[in-house]
Parts: C-alpha cells; sequence; structure tokens
C-alpha cells in the first residue's frame, strides 16, 4: 500500500527547485499541490488520512491555508466515508478583519479537540504554530497527519508540545519510488 502510494504520489509530483520560508533552497521540494489537484490521488490520500484521524478522534480536522485547509476539506469530506462526519476548519494566520472574523470562525465549542492536517512536514514549525494558537484558545490538538514528512525535524518537535505526527510517506519513500521508475 505505501509503496504504491509512493509511486502515485512521485508520478503525480516531480520534485522541484523551492525556497523555505526561512530562505534555505531545496532541490527536493515537493509541492503538496499537485496531489490536492489530483482528485483521484486526493480521494486515495484523504480516505487514508481520514482513517487514521478516525482512530484517534477528533471534533475538527484543521489546517491552515493553503495546502493544510484543502486538504482538511477532503479529510472532513472523506471522514464521512470512514464512519465519522468531522467537520473541517482553517487555522488562520491572522484574525479575518471582516466579515466572520477570527482565526477559526463561527461554531467552535470551547475546549474543542483537533487533528490538524498538511501537507507537508518539514521542521514542524507550521504545525507547531498552529498547535499553539489553538491552544491559546482554549482547544486541544490530539495529533497531526501529513502526506509527507522529510524528516526534518518536525517529528520531534510536536513531540516536546505532546502532540503526535503521522505521516502517509516519507520522502525518502518518494524518492525510491522515483528512482525504481526510471531504473
Ligand atoms: O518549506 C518546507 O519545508 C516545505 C518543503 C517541501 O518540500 N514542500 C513544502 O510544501 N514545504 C512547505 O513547508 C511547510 C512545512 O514546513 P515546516 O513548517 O518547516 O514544517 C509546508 O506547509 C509547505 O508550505
Amino acid at each position: 500500500m505505501t509503496l504504491e502510494l509512493a509511486a502515485l504520489v512521485a508520478d503525480a509530483s516531480p520534485f522541484v527547485t523551492g525556497e523555505r520560508s526561512d530562505g534555505t533552497v531545496l532541490p527536493d521540494y515537493f509541492d503538496g499541490h499537485r496531489v490536492l489537484g489530483n482528485p483521484a490521488l486526493l480521494t486515495r490520500v484523504a480516505d487514508a488520512l481520514a482513517r487514521r484521524v478516525q482512530q484517534v478522534g477528533a471534533d475538527f480536522v484543521a489546517g491552515e491555508a493553503t495546502a493544510g485547509s484543502s486538504l482538511a476539506v477532503a479529510v472532513s469530506l472523506a471522514s464521512l466515508r470512514h464512519g465519522g462526519g468531522t467537520p473541517s476548519r482553517i487555522v488562520r494566520r491572522e484574525s479575518k478583519p471582516y466579515g466572520v472574523t477570527g482565526i477559526l470562525g463561527t461554531g467552535v465549542p470551547p475546549g474543542s479537540s483537533f487533528a490538524l492536517v498538511d501537507d507537508v512536514a518539514g521542521t514542524g514549525a507550521s504545525l507547531e504554530r498552529s498547535t499553539r494558537r489553538l491552544r491559546r484558545m482554549g482547544h486541544r490538538v490530539v495529533g497531526a497527519w501529513v502526506i509527507v514528512d522529510r524528516h526534518a525535524g518536525a517529528a520531534e518537535r510536536l513531540a516536546r508540545l505532546g502532540v503526535p505526527l503521522s505521516a502517509l510517506l516519507t520522502l525518502d519513500q518518494i524518492k525510491s519510488a522515483r528512482t525504481a521508475s526510471t531504473a
């Protein structure tokens, strides 16, 4: 299952040269939007994540804009197929000053539990930011789920916060799948 998924993801999303938010250039930048924009692959990924989230249980599935929040919507939809029906929310970086203001919008009772999702875990800075933001609002984060873990410190960083990280794939698995397909 993992090898097959790695091959599908490798095929859908060729690595590009990309810059991290701290300015570091990565020659193997993974563009998660190539997975999010592929309906068959997104369905598969969202199903796998929804199954894992369902095992832990959360009131909401949420992510930061844009990849995380898009994935949260897909996982929420997929949760209907896995005995759930978990609603999704965007964790905004800043409170919207107009319309529905606030970080999460409306309809989130105090003390709610959240499953965080994102396309990629690198250093874990993004998931830590969301975790801290939700906790400041009095909510709980039961875990973080990503499509790809780059193994760049995210699991350790989140563990220090008491948030377990689960990934469908590692970057190395995608690289191996790519090598195998070109051999
Ligand atoms: O910046 C990254 O490390 C990164 C690497 C990569 O291969 N693909 C990728 O999308 N990213 C971005 O990095 C974010 C996570 O990085 P960290 O906050 O360092 O964990 C993701 O939400 C992406 O915006």
